[in-house]
């Protein structure tokens, strides 16, 4: 995903201090860093309705710079489901509702599927560095076939009384991309370091140059953010050249494990990409499967925390269905309860609630209005998510709306939904993510393993003697709303009962014994 993963990075003070305009500004990079905007156009139609603002920079002072999302819903209950509003000198198209978002992203996808041109990041459209390459294919299942045992690991860690499971569902989800990219866990922490320190530079709420975007021309001496960036790239090119040269090596002596690299060894010639698209390919592969993934866990744990009784149907059916063994992948058909909570959470705390802007490349008319070329068009997930249209009391977290047969949004067989492919927040039309399949599968399998081994709850502040509360309403200045602990949110994981703490510990230091691989990261 090129410009969908924007980091978990703790706010910068300087962030936080800023002048609101200058925060607003932060904001609405988040959803474009393009381009040319007074560019030519010809009319095909009425003005769409706006928020209005100055000329060139907008209605700035009325942005919730670090939730704009918020600010899109407000202005969408004032002006409509499709409006456009200027800010910046940037002309966005901001779409509200799943049906407009389905007639323009995807109806129209042959001119609305370019990307917006990021500021600083450079080529990032035409270097062929950032071409996200996915097969579909028989890979899934040997990745999928990891996703259990890494599972395991995770609660085993958090069984070992670990305080920070927010930096433990970062690891897992940066070992689980660096098995599914380069076949082993073992550049974890650099692929990690390399995939927060992009998002970071394409984020807003990271960079300057990426708001005021005039800024990238100035020479690098006079603009520290092109030096950060140069340095950046640097450490990005020796981390993949580094994990993709031991992958050769490895897949020469034989013993590479099934993974996008093995993949594009055994295809080389098919695939036509050069090395250098390969490996970056592969490398971008590994960045965008950590940050997109963390998010939906982290934010599953603090729902499910704040709804034990969510944890208690969910456990219920486990047992039921699994008589007291771990979930894997295919068990999905028999877990609609957890598939329920796990989509809930997704829409409830939309892990990218601006969604990913698309850029139009053509004027276009949409139902009487005029949609002007070079707008970037922002499909909203956080207004369709908390939409009271399209879902009833959309401010409440409740799976049974999957679950409950009078619901608008029961769908049979259940064995197959409720289910998060097809979500919005996946995006629209041609640039649709392609992680889907896998996305499901990692979800599905580490919540089961949690909701198997574990009581969530939250832990209480012992100065004022309440539970810690955090509300998932709120995001970072970044597009992707990592949590850290610097939420100062506590979780604590129980055992469900000593027994089953004994048993995971038992297939823990089994699961060791029998696995081969160096337990290690290695340093990239
Ligand atoms: C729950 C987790 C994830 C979410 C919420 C998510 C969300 C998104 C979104 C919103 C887009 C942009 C869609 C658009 O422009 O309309 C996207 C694109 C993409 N995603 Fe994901 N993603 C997730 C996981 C993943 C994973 C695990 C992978 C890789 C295995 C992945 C690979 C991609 C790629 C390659 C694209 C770019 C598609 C393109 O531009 O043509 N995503 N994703």
């Amino acid at each position: 995903m090129s410009s969908a993963q924007l980091t978990m990075l703790t706010v910068p003070v300087e962030v936080m201090t800023l002048h609101s305009l200058q925060l607003a500004t932060v904001a609405v990079v988040v959803l474009s860093f393009a381009a040319k905007l007074f560019s030519r156009s010809r009319k095909v139609g009425k003005p769409l309705p706006t928020p209005g603002g100055s000329p060139w920079a907008g209605p700035v002072w009325a942005v919730e710079a670090a939730n704009i999302y918020k600010t899109f819903k407000t202005w969408s209950e004032k002006f409509g489901s499709l409006y456009e509003v200027k800010l910046f000198g940037q002309n966005l198209i901001i779409i509200s509702d799943p049906q407009i978002a389905k007639e323009i992203l995807a109806q129209k996808a042959k001119i609305v599927s370019d990307r917006p041109t990021l500021a600083l990041i450079k080529g990032s459209k035409d270097s062929g560095k950032y071409l996200p390459i996915l097969g579909h294919n028989d890979q899934h299942n040997n990745y999928h076939g990891r996703m259990l045992p890494e599972a395991t690991r995770f609660v085993h860690q958090l069984l070992e009384k670990h305080d920070d499971p927010f930096m433990l569902v970062d690891q897992l989800c940066g070992r689980l991309s660096s098995r599914m990219a380069f076949g082993t866990p073992a550049p974890r922490a650099a692929i990690s370091r390399s995939a927060h320190n992009f998002m970071q530079n394409l984020s807003p709420g990271g960079q300057t140059t990426n708001v005021l975007t005039f800024l990238r021309h100035l020479p690098t001496f006079l603009n520290s953010d092109k030096h950060n960036e140069a340095m950046r790239v640097d450490i990005e090119d020796r981390v993949w050249y580094g994990c993709y040269d031991k992958a050769k090596a490895a897949y020469e002596n034989g013993t590479l494990k099934p993974s996008y690299a093995k993949y594009y060894f055994d295809q080389r010639e098919k695939t036509g990409l050069t090395e250098h698209e390969a490996l970056h390919s592969i490398g971008m592969m590994a960045t965008v499967s950590i940050l997109t993934l963390i998010a939906p866990l982290q934010r599953w744990l603090v729902v499910m925390a704040e709804h034990p009784e969510w944890q208690v149907a969910v456990q219920k059916e486990l047992d039921e269905a699994l008589q007291g063994r771990m979930a894997d992948y295919f068990d999905s058909p028999k877990l609609p309860v957890l598939r329920a909570t796990i989509l809930e959470s997704m829409r409830y705390a939309s892990p990218v609630p601006t969604g990913i802007p698309h850029r139009l490349e053509a004027d276009m008319e949409y139902n009487g209005y005029h949609l002007r070329k070079n707008s970037n068009v922002v499909a909203c997930d956080w207004s369709m998510c908390r939409s009271n249209k399209y879902y009833k009391d959309a401010e409440t977290f409740n799976p049974s709306r999957y679950l409950d047969p009078a619901s608008p949004q029961y769908k049979e067989p259940l064995t197959e939904f409720p289910k998060i492919q097809g979500h919005t927040v996946f995006g629209w039309g041609r640039r649709v993510c392609a992680g889907m399949e896998y996305s499901a599968t990692q979800l599905l399998v580490v919540c089961a393993a949690v909701s198997y081994s574990f009581n969530i709850d939250i832990a209480t502040d012992p100065k004022t003697n309440q539970r810690y509360h955090l509300s998932l309403d709120d995001a970072t200045p970044h597009a992707i709303p990592v949590l850290s602990q610097e939420t100062g949110l506590k979780l604590l994981f129980s055992p469900q009962s000593e027994s089953r703490a004994e048993e995971l510990r038992d297939t823990y230091r089994l699961q060791r014994e029998q696995d081969k691989e160096k337990e290690e990261e290695e340093c990239y």
